[in-house]
């Protein structure tokens, strides 16, 4: 007799309709990061970063965050040190928040979430050729990690705060050409650095993280403006763009390193 397979859905994400598990997958991203468990290591390097503003293009609403995404074709803004043993070129930025201050990010310290989160996306070009075929590498890319907490207004995120509500409905995009990310950066060097993957699809297991220890400021009508956003087209029924991180993810045999004591 045909053998009856039990057909057993993996549990998929509301958001994007993918498993929320990948089968096999050793090294997934977000994770707690639990302070104590985290090594020094003394051997990692500052981690250093030079960007040109001017090669930021354009500002997209991809239906799942906004994307400041940049010129990528040449090492003009890079990130180097660390615990990379390569450059890695700045191809975009984006944040994931919550609909509201108790949660957001995606990464949590302690067990603790912060209100938003922002990841500076970055790729191997030393080594592969494109963007797409990094991902699908090992070491292909890294992403910087920084919390957003409530605090004073933060004068750097202001300049694309005010640029939002033209790219309120999923793929919209305008022209944002010139912007200097590293103002998104906390002034303090220290960081953890764990490997892991892409949090939204493909989900890829391609990511050195490293997560900046302390967070920067940011105000309520700044998190407001956020969440005044869209994951729907214009005509389409409003779904507000809120939430829009995935689950933690198991540790698994894995260590996180710190740059710091
Ligand atoms: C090739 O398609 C891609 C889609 C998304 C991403 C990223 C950068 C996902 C994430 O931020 O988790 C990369 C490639
Ligand atoms: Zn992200």
């Amino acid at each position: 007799a045909a053998c009856s397979r039990k057909n057993r859905n993996a549990a998929l994400h509301p958001l994007w309709q993918s498993p929320l598990t990948i089968p096999g997958g050793t090294r997934q991203s977000p994770i707690n990061i639990q302070w104590r468990d985290s090594v020094y290591d003394p051997f990692l390097k500052p981690l250093k970063i030079s960007y040109d503003p001017t090669t930021c293009l354009h500002i997209w609403n991809n239906g799942y965050s906004f994307l400041v995404e940049f010129d990528d074709s040449t090492d003009r803004s890079i990130i180097v040190g660390g615990p990379l043993e390569n450059q890695y070129r700045l191809k975009q930025f984006h944040f994931h928040w919550g609909a509201i201050n108790d949660w957001g990010s995606e990464h949590t310290v302690d067990s603790k979430f912060y209100p938003a989160e922002l990841h500076l996306v970055h790729w191997n070009a030393v080594e592969y050729p494109t963007f797409e075929e990094a991902v699908m590498e090992g070491n292909g890319l890294a992403v910087i990690g920084v919390f957003l907490k409530l605090g004073a207004r933060h004068e750097g995120l202001q300049t694309l705060v005010d640029a939002l509500p033209a790219v309120k409905h999923k793929d919209t995009v305008i022209e944002f050409d010139v912007f200097d990310p590293s103002c998104l950066l906390p002034s303090c060097p220290d960081y953890w650095t764990y490997a892991g993957s892409l949090t939204t699809p493909p989900l890829t297991e391609s990511v050195t993280w490293i997560i900046k220890k302390k967070p920067i400021e940011v105000d309520e009508d700044q998190l407001e403006a956020f969440r005044m956003l869209l994951f729907t087209s214009d005509g389409e029924e409003e779904k507000r763009m809120v939430d829009n991180f995935r689950p933690l993810q198991p540790l698994m045999d894995r260590t996180v390193r710190s740059s710091f004591q």
